[in-house]
């Protein structure tokens, strides 16, 4: 019979607390109904009465299938349960289950509360009672436990007693520093549990302060405890908190704990766990971690060849668990490290066929890797792939010649007499056998290099209206202003298709022109259906 695991959220609450992160009342809002629909047992939302954006949060309940639960300190010292105005905001709001933080560091009850041991585990008794009365569940986050238990463990399991003893269905042990190990987190859970509360209402909540914030986790699961504390893609105050979006595949694949835990996530629901990790950053304005355990964008790519050679037999041979279980998708890349395998894969994913012993595949592969080594990065720009694979083999149309470009920088005096920096671009093409001539002011040499080559490309024009440039990276490939420069552009259109293009210059403006060049080619390759890109990915 396999014991069941509670998944306990706390990115509206730790979250909250990460340096740069601000949610609204609509981003908590968004936020908790993506993690209830995604079988999250508890959502935990916040501190009512600690600020408006929380006090209005739980005005209403905001999940339907998970327990909502209000954060907040067990009662003052010195004024009873009822006449806490703090524990008043708790009971009030609209929440299923309240979890409160309670010292069980002597030092820090000592320090920060200034008050004597009993006082608090008085505090901490009348505060769980005070939320069962409430018809609430009660939970007590045990803060500074680990570190509470080191010091004084006499005290430390008094606080645990006292939450549990007073009716909390969960008590947590949590390590609010984040400086302990995974083997002091397996000892003392174990401790805790021989102490007489049992594992089904214990809980661990671990910070991230050491990298190890999930295999403490990992550590307290296997010891005993019941419910984990987490947060989306890890966030948390300073280091963050325990990744759930590693912890849960984890848990639902790993036989370790899969064949003795049962979670509220379904293996239907895991397959969206890539997309829920990269909702959340979406939300929060940020770049997902490429390198992120299951879900990040490199967890099931290879550019080693021998590598990719073995994963095109069988996946197995290099993947730990199939990518298609958390939603996420085997890239094998193409770059200077790859061989035959990586590019006959690459090539067909983009519906090129090419068999292994066509000499061509050695001129493409003998071309990849010499460009490689002049700067190119062919794994971030796989529309510049394409093109010189498709090159290659002979079947890129000639769409337009640009027979000459030109850009001028000029720092000058305007009419009002402030200091202007003006770029300023001429590019003259050749489109059907007729020479067209387009000049272009723009916020800088390239904007300026783009507007004017985007301008009159003649009876083309029309197809590449719907394009735009959404990322312009550039990196100096080695020091000094001779240095060779390396640009990737993104582009997208209206079917919502993004492809990225890559040149290389010891000249920014010339690396620059490339990357556009290939990006306008590239587009009009997609119009026509002759490029792997042809709906967005
Ligand atoms: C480990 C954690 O992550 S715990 C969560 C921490 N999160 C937060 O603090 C975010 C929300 N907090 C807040 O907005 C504010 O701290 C509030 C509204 C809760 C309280 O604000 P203030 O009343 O101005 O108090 P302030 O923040 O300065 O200090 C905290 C007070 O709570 C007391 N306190 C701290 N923990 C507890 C506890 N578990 N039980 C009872 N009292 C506590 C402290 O001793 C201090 O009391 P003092 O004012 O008498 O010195
Ligand atoms: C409660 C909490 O956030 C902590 O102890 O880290």
């Amino acid at each position: 019979m396999k014991s069941r695991l509670y998944l306990f959220d706390t990115t509206l609450r730790d979250g909250q607390q990460t340096p740069g992160i601000d949610f609204s009342v609509e981003d908590k809002i968004a936020i908790a109904a993506m993690l209830d629909a995604f079988g999250i047992d508890y959502v935990e939302g916040g501190y009512p009465g600690a600020n408006p954006t929380d006090t209005a949060f739980f005005s209403g309940k905001r999940t339907t299938r998970a327990k909502f639960v209000a954060f907040g300190m067990t009662k003052r010292v010195g004024v009873s349960a009822s006449n806490d105005p703090g524990l008043a905001g708790l009971l009030q709001s609209q929440s299923d289950a309240i979890c409160y933080v309670a010292k069980s560091w002597d030092y820090h009850v000592r320090v920060a509360l200034g008050c004597t041991e009993d006082e608090n585990l008085d505090a901490i008794r009348a505060s769980v009672e005070a939320a069962r009365d409430a018809g609430k569940e009660a939970m007590v986050d045990c803060e500074h436990f680990f570190d509470g238990y080191k010091a004084n463990p006499g005290y430390a399991l008094a606080c645990a007693k006292a939450a549990h003893e007073a009716g909390a269905r969960w008590v947590v042990l949590c390590d609010t520093n984040g400086g302990t190990l995974p083997s002091e987190v397996r000892a003392i859970v174990a401790r805790v549990i021989a102490e007489g509360i049992p594992g089904e209402n214990l809980g661990i909540h671990a910070h991230d302060d050491t990298g190890q914030a999930v295999a403490n986790s990992l550590a307290a699961v296997e010891a005993g405890v019941r419910q984990i504390q987490g947060t989306l893609n890890g966030i948390g105050e300073r280091c963050g908190n325990a990744n759930l979006i590693t912890l849960i595949p984890t848990l639902v694949l790993k036989p370790a704990f899969a064949d003795r835990f049962t979670t509220g996530i379904s293996a239907e629901a895991l397959k969206g766990i890539s997309r829920l990790s990269r909702a959340f950053d979406e939300l929060l304005n940020r770049a997902p971690d490429t390198q992120s355990p299951y879900v990040g964008s490199s967890a099931f790519a290879t550019k080693a060849g021998i590598h990719a050679s073995a994963i095109l037999k069988e996946p197995e041979t290099y993947e730990h668990v199939p990518p298609e279980t958390v939603g996420n998708r085997r890239r094998v890349m193409v770059s200077d490290q790859g061989g035959r395998a990586n590019f006959v894969a690459e090539l067909k994913r983009r519906g090129i066929e090419v068999a292994r012993a066509d000499h061509r595949l050695d001129t493409l592969i003998a071309l990849v890797k010499e460009r490689e080594a002049q700067g190119y990065a062919y794994e971030g720009a796989d529309a510049s792939f394409e093109l010189l694979a498709r090159n290659t083999l002979g079947t890129v149309p000639k769409f337009f010649d640009v027979t000459s470009f030109r850009c001028m920088i000029e720092r000058r005096f305007d009419a009002n007499g402030q200091l202007k920096t003006v770029s300023e671009a001429i590019v003259k093409i050749e489109v059907d056998g007729e020479e067209r001539m387009s000049v272009a002011e723009g916020h800088g040499p390239v904007n300026a290099l783009d507007i004017a080559l985007r301008k009159d490309l003649g009876k083309l024009q029309a197809e590449i209206e719907d394009m735009e440039l959404v990322d312009f990276k550039v990196r100096i490939l080695n020091g000094g202003t001779e240095a060779v420069t390396r640009v990737l552009i993104e582009s997208r259109d209206a079917t919502g298709a993004r492809w990225w293009t890559v040149g290389v210059s010891d000249n920014i403006i010339d690396a620059s022109f490339q990357a556009l060049m290939d990006s306008i080619v590239y587009k009009l390759m997609k119009n026509r259906e002759m490029a792997g890109l042809v709906a967005a990915e």
